[in-house]
């Protein structure tokens, strides 16, 4: 591995990664992102941000049209071939879809250095599937990230597999400093994670453009009303991160007696709004194990 991941120190937040001296040095790291979409992307711009050089970033996509749309957005590299992107690639990240994981990793095994980490972003593809279709030792690492980590302000959560050493974890906690938070996690955790986190990015828009769409109804411009709805939510969810109240107790400062509040408290509570945001997370959850073949 050319980075040197010198301390087990585990940074956990962008400023912890920049004060720390002992953090690895990201500058001379490679990275092969097969599979920069939605995902990948802003997989590969956390790790840009956190030191690795742009042009040490080697985007490849379904065609080399597409890696170079990719690699132009992100300020990366696109590879001419897939041979290229593995070729001395300390990190390769898998950015495609879960069901071309394992194929993909038996195509390309053989050109996974021996110092290379594998992370994987894949919903419901287990470690031991992915070290199964991988040379003996190779060391895996699944991620379930969402997508704000892009403007950092997301979350990952992380899973070592049986390969993977204390300087690998490391690194890929430095990598993604710039994320918003880094949790680790076990793989039985992933499916309530994906509720929580990874799919739950979704939920919250549908949330704001049902709001967003009722205020405009009420008679507010849509620009007005999305920078109201987006801003109260932001405002709300920091709240919550920086008092560390409980939200019950934050809803209630809101909701004086007899007022307007607790009125669409009710209307919510009638509408089965709490329920309905259980079973769409319950849904996501369920659908991560079936996928996991659980
Ligand atoms: N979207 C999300 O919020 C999250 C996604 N994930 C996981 O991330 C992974 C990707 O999902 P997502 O980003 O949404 O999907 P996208 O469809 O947006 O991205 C998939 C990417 O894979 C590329 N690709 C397809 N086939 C190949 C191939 N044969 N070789 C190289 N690249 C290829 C596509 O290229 P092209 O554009 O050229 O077709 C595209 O860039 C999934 O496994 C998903 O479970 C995990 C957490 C959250
Ligand atoms: O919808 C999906 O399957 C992926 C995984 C979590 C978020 N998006």
């Amino acid at each position: 591995m050319n980075a040197s991941a010198t301390s087990a120190s585990s940074p956990s937040t962008p400023a912890d990664a920049s004060q720390d001296a002992d953090a690895p040095d990201l500058s001379s790291l490679r990275v092969a992102v097969i599979g920069a979409g939605n995902m990948g992307g802003p997989v590969a711009t956390c790790m840009i941000r956190a030191g690795v050089p742009g042009e040490q970033v080697l985007i490849v996509n379904s065609t080399p049209e597409s890696s170079q749309r990719a690699a132009d957005d992100l300020g990366a590299r696109a590879a001419d071939s897939r041979e290229e992107a593995l070729a001395g690639a300390d990190v390769i990240v898998l950015g495609v879809k879960p069901y071309q994981i394992i194929d993909l990793l038996g195509e390309v095994g053989d050109a996974v250095g021996q110092d290379a980490v594998v992370l994987s972003l894949a919903a419901g593809v287990t470690l031991e599937a992915m070290e199964n279709a991988l040379p003996n030792g190779t060391a895996v690492v699944r991620a379930m990230p969402n997508t704000p980590i892009g403007i950092g302000e997301g979350v990952v959560a992380l899973m070592s597999g049986s390969s993977v050493s204390a300087e690998q974890e490391t690194l890929v906690r430095a990598l993604f400093a710039e994320a918003g938070a880094v949790e680790e996690i076990t793989e039985a955790q992933v499916h309530a994670v994906i509720g929580a986190a990874g799919s739950a990015p979704a939920f919250a828009y549908y949330a704001m453009e049902a709001m967003i769409e009722e205020a405009v109804r009420q008679g507010l411009k849509r620009p007005v009303a999305t920078r109201l709805v987006a801003q109260t939510l932001r405002g709300a969810a920091t709240m919550v991160l920086e008092t560390g109240e409980h939200p019950a107790v934050l809803r209630s400062n809101v909701s004086s007696p007899g007022g307007t509040t607790v009125q669409g408290i009710a209307a919510l509570d009638r509408e089965g709004v709490r329920t309905g945001l259980a079973a769409a997370m319950e849904a996501a959850a369920r659908s991560s194990k079936e996928l996991s073949g659980e």
